[in-house]
């Protein structure tokens, strides 16, 4: 049985941890799926490990798009989340129903992602949960606002962790299924995750969290640089390279 939005809820009541990882194309997908995931997003961070930008600012929602059927391809269990690029939903209301409208129509995704709890985007997210597409929130560390906080620990003051734990509120009033937190202190995550009725995900974000999500080429190590919170489970880059070296002296050989 395919994961659901309505099983992660399930989970968090249990007390069942859910397993995320994102993933950026269809072999990856299927290799993520056949292994047990619960829940693959594909992050806007592909714009750095899969695309080799330096943020993840320039990615498109065509390119998101594109992955995302990709990924949709290979997956038979795990559910689908899809991140919304830098721009595609920051400018008004109308134009991120249009970009979570597209994601929906052109791709198997169960449900998106946005950045932020502002007040605009409190109000653009209710809009979009209106209009019957489901939004999982994100806040701490949002890396779309890179030049703005750079990629350090967020909400470490008082003043700050309230503020997080009040935008958390106001996301579960508009419906969001769900909460990914991000590069935020071990405590607040937990407080936060007792606070609200919808799972959290956490990256970063230590373990009382509902979930759990890191970068697929950070666990498997193949991405140029990771962060202090992810762990490497294989140096995939290293047998990768022993591969390449033997197959290029087999054939040098002849
Ligand atoms: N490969 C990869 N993995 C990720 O987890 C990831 C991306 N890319 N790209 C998008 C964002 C950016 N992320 C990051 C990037 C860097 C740090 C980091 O180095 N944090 C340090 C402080 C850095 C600083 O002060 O500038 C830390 O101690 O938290 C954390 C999260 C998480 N996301
Ligand atoms: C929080 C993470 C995993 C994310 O948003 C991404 O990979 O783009
Ligand atoms: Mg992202």
């Amino acid at each position: 049985m395919p994961v659901t939005i309505a099983q992660l809820q399930k989970w968090k009541h249990q007390k069942k941890p859910i397993a995320a990882l994102t993933a950026t194309d269809y072999a990856i997908g299927k290799l993520l799926d056949k292994a047990g995931i619960d829940l693959i997003l594909v992050g806007d961070s592909l714009a750095m490990v899969a695309l080799g930008y330096k943020n993840t600012l320039p990615v498109t929602l065509d390119d998101m798009i594109r992955h995302a059927q990709a990924v949709g391809r290979g997956i038979s269990n795990a559910l689908l989340i899809v991140d919304l690029p830098f721009l595609s939903y920051q400018v008004s209301p109308e134009q991120a129903i249009q970009s979570a409208g597209r994601i929906f129509k052109e791709t198997e995704a169960k449900g998106i992602k946005l950045e932020g709890g502002y007040p605009e985007m409190i109000n653009t997210i209710h809009k979009i949960i209106q209009a019957g597409m489901p939004v999982m929130g994100h806040l701490g560390l949002t890396p779309q606002s890179v030049h703005r906080i750079g990629y350090r620990v967020q909400g470490t003051t008082t003043d700050a962790a309230d503020l997080i734990i009040h935008q958390a509120k106001e996301l579960v009033e508009a419906g969001i299924f769900a909460l990914l937190l991000e590069n935020i202190p071990a405590e607040l995550a937990a407080k936060i995750t007792e606070l609200v009725p919808v799972p959290t995900i956490g990256i970063g974000a230590g373990k009382s969290c509902d979930g759990q999500i890191l970068v697929t080429h950070d666990v498997l190590g193949l991405s140029d640089w990771q962060p202090p919170f992810a762990h490497k489970y294989i140096d995939l880059s290293s047998v990768i390279t022993e591969a390449v070296q033997q197959y290029c002296q087999d054939v040098r050989q002849i």
